[in-house]
């Protein structure tokens, strides 16, 4: 009979077991493994019958690529694979978690915790269709997005990817999902994979489950909680993800309850496959089987049946791709691993394949690069940035507000700040390369500085000095009408960003001092999370969270000028000390400076 699985008009299972029961388990294993882009040569894709590859965190063709060489990458990889005896697609996935981060001149929007404090749902939806197209402009039609953790705990060096400590937040927002894949029509089967079309991308809630309830919010740790408490906090966002179509979901590194979660059969195949009946498919972490073990790695064929009899359907190996194969053929030969495990794995690797429409469009759709960029896009950025900003003082007692702020004075107005004039450092993470970057020429956008420029009336003195000394001020306090500090955190990306003491760092305190002690001032804090502020806030007149904003910084000169109303509400407790960490929202010991939801308004001018 012709190739069933490869007519679109056969029924979807049926195209699954025509395929399968074609399969020998090398081809199964193959499907099951995701190697990293600088291993994925169209030979060895189509020797080891890969099914995935993966660009880990600035893992680019060439250093600024544009987005015709992410093409050509992406369908020189797919040849390979479509020459291999069955034809079997790759997908191609990458990290897309604030925009496509790895992707020069890409849009880059607002972290998640940003996005939070918007309480916009059907801007996150906008956000996830424009990321979707910036994605597909690369030839790439599966992102390791969103992230659904629900960090309790700021501590931790990934809660700027969380959208909010307070799980319903975190399941409105899911909403974004809806936008990287499509809309999924109602009364559709729960659980099953959807994608709209071939301008949208498959996508991938992370991480499963309970990564952002680690003790003291350690990166990859242990999350300590009864199975009510994990139901109840972090859990709920894979409903929501569930029912709008996820297409994946990927496990986390952490433990629960000392159980690390890729060795969790319980939760990964009990509850997420058969309880919430989830049919796309699992996968893992990078090196996540490795890290089973402690030390990493120690016991590799441990690790493999551990991370597959769990329910992994596919492994971001990344790079000991003989030694995964190897040793898995090896497990199902000498009868360790069911093939039924096996064929499941397949089976809903094959189904999210079929679902997307990867076999009838396995390479690029080349009409879309100019997509990557695109000003629509930016604008959108920017939109989403205005309504991220948080208003948390605005005048002192007794004083009359400072914002929004004149954009005609009489005197100057003086911008300081290390994170005033810093592309790299108001995208955060994830963007260009895994930790992200400093300085302003590692992608195309807007500054905070610039942004200001562009909205104050032409012909305004605006003075830049990024750490002004003392002198300086002396000399020229009389001078300035008011002045805007922009401090804040270095980029930094999962363990990278762990701190236990969350202060600004330096030079940001001393900024803060030397020109709020004498100059009016309204300082905007970029950060991936809540730091200390009690030191210096009554010294500040205004006090705005700016998060991680990305590309658009045009964003924050938009509301601080009152071309739009601040709007935004903590979607994070502000602690007053770490002391006092964790510490959230319904805790009956709750002290915060600023509670969850807490912003201040102000009016468009
Ligand atoms: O980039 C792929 C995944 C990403 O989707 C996950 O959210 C994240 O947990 C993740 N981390 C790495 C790399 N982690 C790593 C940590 C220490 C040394 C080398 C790599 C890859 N990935």
């Amino acid at each position: 009979s012709a190739d069933r699985y490869k007519d679109p008009s056969q029924p979807l299972n049926t195209r699954i077991d025509d395929l399968l029961g074609r399969m020998t388990l090398a081809e199964k294993i193959g499907q099951m493994s995701q190697i990293e882009r600088e291993k994925a040569t169209p030979d060895v894709i189509n020797k080891y019958f890969i099914g995935s590859v993966l660009s880990g965190g600035g893992s680019v063709p060439e250093k600024n690529a544009p987005p015709e060489a992410w093409v050509g990458m992406v369908n020189g990889m797919q040849s390979g694979a479509l020459s291999t005896r069955l034809g079997i697609p790759i997908i191609y996935g990458i990290d897309a978690v604030h925009g496509h981060g790895n992707v020069y001149k890409a849009t880059i929007f607002p972290h998640n915790v940003g996005l939070g404090c918007t309480r916009d749902p059907e801007l996150a939806k906008r956000i996830g269709a424009a990321v979707a197209l910036e994605v597909r402009a690369t030839g790439i039609p599966y992102i390791f997005a969103p992230c659904v953790a629900v960090c309790r705990d700021p501590r931790w060096g990934r809660c700027y990817e969380s959208f909010s400590e307070h799980p319903e937040l975190v399941q409105n927002m899911t909403s974004i999902i809806s936008g990287f894949q499509g809309e999924i029509p109602a009364g559709g089967t729960l659980g099953v994979p959807f994608m709209a079309g071939q301008r949208n991308v498959a996508a991938c809630s992370k991480h499963y489950v309970g990564d952002g309830g680690t003790t003291n919010g350690i990166n990859e740790n242990n999350t300590v909680a009864t199975f009510h408490e994990l139901l109840s906090i972090h859990m709920p966002p894979y409903y929501n993800a569930v029912i709008r179509g996820v297409s994946t979901v990927m496990i986390s590194y952490s433990s629960w309850n000392g159980l690390k979660m890729h060795a969790n059969r319980f939760l990964i195949t009990d509850f997420l496959k058969k309880e919430l009946r989830f049919r796309g498919f699992v996968i893992s972490d990078w090196q996540g089987l490795d890290r089973i073990t402690t030390p990493e790695h120690a016991d590799y064929l441990l690790s493999i049946k551990l991370g597959i009899l769990a329910g992994i359907d596919m492994v971001m190996i990344p790079f000991n791709y003989t030694e995964f194969i190897d040793g898995l053929t090896l497990l199902v030969n000498n009868g360790t691993i069911p093939m039924s495990r096996i064929d499941d794995a397949v089976r809903r690797i094959l189904r999210v394949k079929f679902t997307m429409g990867l076999f009838e469009n396995p390479y690029a759709d080349p009409s879309l690069t100019g997509e990557l960029g695109k000003q629509e896009h930016r604008d959108l950025a920017r939109e989403a940035v205005r309504k991220s900003l948080v208003l948390l003082k605005n005048g002192k007692p007794g004083d009359k507000p400072l914002l929004p702020l004149p954009k005609k004075t009489y005197g100057g107005i003086l911008v300081a700040g290390s994170h005033a004039n810093d592309l790299g450092s108001q995208c955060g993470g994830w963007t260009i390369t895994w930790q992200g970057l400093t300085g302003n020429n590692l992608t195309a956008g807007t500054t905070i500085l610039d942004g200001i420029k562009r909205a104050v009336v032409p012909g305004t003195d605006v003075v830049y000095s990024e750490n002004p000394d003392a002198g300086f001020i002396q000399q020229n306090k009389a001078r300035f009408d008011y002045a805007i500090v922009v401090v804040g955190e270095p980029p930094y990306a999962e363990t990278f960003g762990d701190n236990l003491n969350l202060t600004i760092p330096a030079p940001g305190p001393a900024i803060i001092q030397n020109v709020c002690g004498s100059i009016k001032c309204v300082v905007v804090l970029v950060s991936g999370r809540p730091l200390v502020l009690e030191p210096y806030i009554n010294t500040m007149n205004a006090l705005v969270a700016a998060w991680l904003p990305g590309t658009e910084g045009q964003g924050v000169a938009d509301v601080l000028f009152g071309d739009y109303g601040f709007t935004g509400k903590l979607s994070r407790t502000w602690f007053r000390s770490v002391n006092q960490l964790p510490m959230n929202v319904g805790d009956a010991r709750y002290d915060p400076l600023f509670p969850f939801g807490f912003g201040l308004e102000t009016q468009p001018s």
